[in-house]
């Protein structure tokens, strides 16, 4: 996948069918307007191009995740920065300069509701009044609906910071995940009787409800079951430090120092203040129970 951070290093010269949007969660509407591109790239043997705005705030993918995700699925990705510049830019000279120009666009992809250009004065109407004399063709597809509410990232985000993971991860279609190079606690989980990974969150990653959940942990490649706790440990410290702390069943190595990525599954209860370490001790204990009853309930060995 070719990859780009700035609209004017584009220097493909190809047709290409683009869909467009901040496509922050690449959640399911997002993924439908994906595999059309794709779809349409391969039937008419043009370059596919996902075109993103950058909004440059808290997002619930990074621009990295989000380029991973997409590797292996389109031949092309922009995340284009949303500059003054581009804020600015009158949505007919958007269509003419950006679309038509510089991506070749000769299909065009994006949901019912998506608005462009200065004021967010452009919008599928106006899509559809340049496509003859831009020659390129505009594919409307209707919003993928949950319960009877549009899928849209806003819906993510409530529903990540209510606790509610198993429903964010029905809006996203995969588990919501943090990745991070493991660090060094205070070594006092392990006197506890669970050896905890501490990895900080990239800076403007959004994290899910402070609080417990059963989560599944890549580290080497490798997937593993675990209990973990997102939020600033306020029972034995007062720094604050956003965190996600996992226990991992069964891992019995050192990973410190390693990347690895942690997928909300289930949340379990919020994060406390207890008053004795030895309160905490406890909770934790049924924390582990709640993390192993759910993953044995999938049927998943722990
Ligand atoms: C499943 C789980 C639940 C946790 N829940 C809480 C909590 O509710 N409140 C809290 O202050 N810390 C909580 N913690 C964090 C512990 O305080 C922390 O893991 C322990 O003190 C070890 O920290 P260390 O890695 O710095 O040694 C939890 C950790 C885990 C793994
Ligand atoms: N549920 C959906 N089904 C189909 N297409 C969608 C859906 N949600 C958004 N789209 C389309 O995906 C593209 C990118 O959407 P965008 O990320 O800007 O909005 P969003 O997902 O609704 O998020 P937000 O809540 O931040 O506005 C747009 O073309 C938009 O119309």
């Amino acid at each position: 996948m070719q990859y780009y951070t700035d609209i004017n290093s584009y220097q493909g010269d190809k047709k290409t069918a683009v869909t467009l949007g901040k496509f922050d969660s690449l959640h399911r509407g997002h993924q439908k307007l994906i595999s059309k591109v794709r779809e349409l790239a391969l039937e008419e043997h043009i370059e596919s191009i996902v075109f993103s705005f950058d909004m440059q705030r808290k997002s619930l993918l990074t621009n990295e995740e989000r380029k991973r995700h997409l590797e292996q699925q389109v031949d092309c990705m922009i995340q284009c920065p949303f500059t003054k510049e581009i804020r600015e830019m009158e949505a007919e000279a958007f269509i003419e300069n950006i679309l038509v120009k510089t991506l070749h666009a000769s299909c065009i992809v994006v949901g019912t509701d998506f608005h462009f250009g200065h004021g967010k004065r452009g919008d599928i109407h106006m899509l559809a009044q340049y496509a003859g004399v831009y020659h390129y063709r505009l594919v409307v597809l209707e919003k993928e609906m949950y319960e009877g509410r549009e899928i849209s990232s806003t819906f993510v985000k409530e529903s990540l910071e209510a606790g509610e993971v198993e429903r964010a991860n029905e809006l996203l279609g995969y588990s919501y995940h943090m990745s991070g190079i493991v660090e060094h606690g205070r070594r006092l989980g392990r006197t506890l009787g669970f050896p905890t990974m501490n990895v900080a969150p990239a800076e403007r990653k959004i994290m899910p409800r402070f609080g417990v959940y059963a989560c599944r942990v890549q580290i080497d490649g490798e997937w593993y079951c675990g209990i973990g706790n997102v939020g600033i440990k306020p029972t034995v410290t007062e720094t604050h430090r956003l965190l996600t702390e996992v226990f991992v069943f069964g891992y019995k190595g050192d990973a410190y120092g390693k990347m690895i990525t942690v997928e909300f599954c289930a949340f379990g209860r919020p994060e406390t203040r207890f008053a004795s370490v030895g309160e905490l001790k406890a909770q934790v204990d049924q924390d582990i129970a709640f993390g192993r009853a759910f993953f044995q309930k999938k049927c998943v060995e722990v």
